[in-house]
């Protein structure tokens, strides 16, 4: 199966820019900028990589966004999670950048704009893997990040080619969702999709702001979803797909243990899911690994597996002949590894 899924193409619709720096350019990032308490060393950093909770799992997060200093460190970064991406056979993926943590650090907007850029055509050109940008509020921050996150989204001087879609991250507890609303309305009527993350360190009625307020179009995580029936119900009639990251919810202690996590759930009221790796270097995982979790939890074989690459794919913001382009190539190859 693990042979089966390493080639089987995917998209990734939910994993996050700083969280997916490998240990090698974490180490990289880490030796460029000494005076950081990150570990250099790639064993080390399993160590620092274990969190306690939510809010250790955030601070942890934060000390490597402070890694990423300059034009040239975005740029590295970008281009090397493509890398990642591109060697597990992920032909499109949304990345989630938080571009306010890197303006608000110093680093020039356009320069951060022209950096995520040069790197994505690189990797297209190079790897073949099609990056979008998912441009997110980091929430705790407040309402200055909302603004400026919606300023540099929806400003066409500044607003890169690659983006597709608006977010929410970080911390729920404490940081209402509908107050995010005129924002979310602002980089809607410039085109964007509504992806706010929602559920996953508090209960059901978030996930609904989400929806209600949001106008989500996905939700990322979504996992409190399970304790109200009436909102499976809502999403599964409204093909709102949730962004399903299993390693990361026991990382960050969200889910107890993975046969606890309610993905079975989600699938049996027939919401749309996807599979998704979050923060994959910090969880010790990667999409490969998200999906051999979800076999085992659903019990699926490689046709099971094919659709749930498939649900990736029809839940993603590609046009019809991209997502028509990659489903083809996800049926032809399981077709070949079925065969006699
Ligand atoms: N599983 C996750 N669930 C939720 N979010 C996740 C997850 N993984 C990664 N993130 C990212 O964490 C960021 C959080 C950043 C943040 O809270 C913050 C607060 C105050 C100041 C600053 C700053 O930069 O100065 C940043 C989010 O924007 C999001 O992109
Ligand atoms: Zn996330």
């Amino acid at each position: 199966m693990h042979a089966f899924i390493a080639g089987l193409p995917k998209a990734e619709l939910h994993v996050h820019h700083v969280g997916s720096a490998s240990p090698r350019i974490v180490a990289e990032l880490a030796a460029r900028h000494p005076d950081s308490k990150v570990p250099t060393d790639p064993e080390a950093l399993v160590d620092y990589f274990t969190f306690t909770d939510f809010a250790h799992f955030i601070d942890v997060y934060l000390s490597v966004v402070d890694l990423i200093r300059t034009p040239e460190d975005v740029r590295l970064l970008t281009y090397e999670v493509a890398r990642d991406l591109a060697r597990q056979q992920v032909r499109y993926a949304e990345l989630t950048i938080t571009p306010f943590s890197s303006t608000r650090r110093g680093i020039d907007e356009l320069a951060f704009m022209d950096a995520i850029e040069d790197a994505r055509k690189a990797a297209e050109a190079e790897f073949g893997t099609v990056l979008r940008w998912c441009f997110d509020i980091p929430g705790e921050a407040g309402l200055e990040a909302a603004e400026e996150t919606t300023r540099l989204a929806t400003d066409d001087r500044i607003r890169p080619e690659g983006l597709v879609s608006f977010g929410l991250g970080g911390p729920e507890i404490g940081v209402p969702r509908p107050q995010f609303k005129p924002y979310f309305d602002r980089a809607i009527a410039a085109g964007l999709r509504s992806v706010p993350h929602a559920g996953e360190t508090t209960g059901p009625q978030t996930v609904w702001d989400a929806l209600t307020h949001l106008r989500a179009e996905r939700i990322g995580h979504g996992t409190s979803s399970a304790q109200d029936e009436k909102l499976l119900a809502h999403l599964a009639e409204h093909r709102i797909a949730l962004e399903v990251c299993p390693t990361s919810n026991i990382a960050t202690r969200a889910v107890r243990t993975l046969d606890e996590h309610p993905i079975k759930e989600f699938v049996k009221a027939g919401v749309l899911v996807t599979i998704n790796s979050d923060d994959p270097p910090m969880f010790g995982t990667d999409l490969d690994n998200e999906y051999a979790v979800a076999a085992r939890l659903l019990d699926l074989d490689e046709r099971g597996l094919a659709a749930l690459a498939g649900n990736a794919v029809d839940a993603s913001f590609l046009d019809e002949a991209g997502k028509a382009r990659i489903k083809d190539e996800i049926e032809t190859y399981t077709a070949g590894w079925l065969a006699p």
